[in-house]
């Protein structure tokens, strides 16, 4: 697919979806099947256990396919690669539901869940309060808010409803301005949102990792940030541990190898 527009097409479409979904499952239902979920895992607890034990912090990616690559692994089992992440020694699990763009489904989301232990990011296009509700009830532990996709309100709105709910979010930033907008949200209950640094331009593809490099320097200390996309190779790991960098979002580079937990294992663990 070319760039271009795709973040509003995928944004457009989103819309509509949430609109028949919504109309198909009233909020109330919903939120009756919140309450029956498992639990929340404690991602971002996950993610500053590994870095107090000295570790990177690995939040690794199942994605079958995406907008600028198409499809990446065509033998796709959401079971079997969580269990393989989890055994690697990934902090946590990163699971794309968008069915349009990214091949993605909330089942894969509860079977890579079922499978392990690790605490599980929603990977999805949020946009409006009832998916937060849902991303509950299916089971994740935390929401993916993109600021570039939500105006101020609607992104307090649901960051402020995600961790009432006892979901952790992951606030994604591209520049400085959205990372400004991206710090003045509240904490609830102590709880701040995680700051990810998308290395990926979502209207032109292109990824760089100066993004984050550029753009740590304005995160507050004590604050937790993440890069994610386009992390591919030991110097890639490198220069982000070297800029003081703990927590990763890796995707296409475990999910194009046979093995992916043997993938995290080489590029985050080898000796
Ligand atoms: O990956 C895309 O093509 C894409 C297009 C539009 C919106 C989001 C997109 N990707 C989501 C992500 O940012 C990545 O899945 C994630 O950060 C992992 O990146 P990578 O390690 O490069 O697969």
């Amino acid at each position: 697919m070319q760039a271009g527009d795709v973040l509003q097409a995928i944004l457009r479409r989103k819309a509509e979806e949430v609109a028949a979904r919504s109309a198909r499952l009233p909020v109330r239902d919903l939120q009756l099947r919140a309450a029956a979920a498992s639990p929340p895992r404690g991602f971002a607890a996950a993610i500053e256990a590994r870095v107090a034990a000295g570790q990177p912090a690995v939040i690794a990616e199942v994605k079958k396919a995406s907008p600028s690559k198409g499809v990446i692994r065509a033998d796709f089992d959401p079971a079997a690669i969580a269990r393989s992440y989890a055994d690697a020694g990934a902090a946590c699990l990163s699971v794309l539901t968008d069915v349009d763009f990214f091949q993605g489904a909330d089942a894969y989301l509860q079977q890579a869940r079922a499978a392990c232990a690790l605490p599980v990011l929603r990977k999805d296009f949020v946009v409006d309060p009832w998916q937060v509700v849902e991303a509950r009830a299916l089971g994740a532990d935390c929401v993916l808010l993109i600021v570039a996709a939500l105006d101020d309100v609607r992104l307090a709105e649901l960051s402020g409803q995600a961790l009432a709910l006892g979901m952790d979010v992951l606030v994604e930033v591209h520049d400085g301005g959205e990372l400004q907008r991206a710090l003045r949200l509240p904490p609830v209950d102590g709880r701040a949102p995680l700051l990810g640094i998308n290395n990926r331009d979502l209207r032109s593809f292109a990824v760089s990792l100066d993004t984050t490099l550029a753009l740590r320097e304005a995160v507050p200390r004590g604050r937790r940030l993440v890069t994610e996309s386009g992390i591919a190779a030991p110097a890639d790991v490198r220069r982000m541990r070297d800029a003081g960098i703990a927590a990763f979002l890796v995707g296409e580079a475990f999910m194009r190898e046979p093995d992916p937990g043997a993938a995290l294992r080489r590029l985050f663990f080898a000796a």
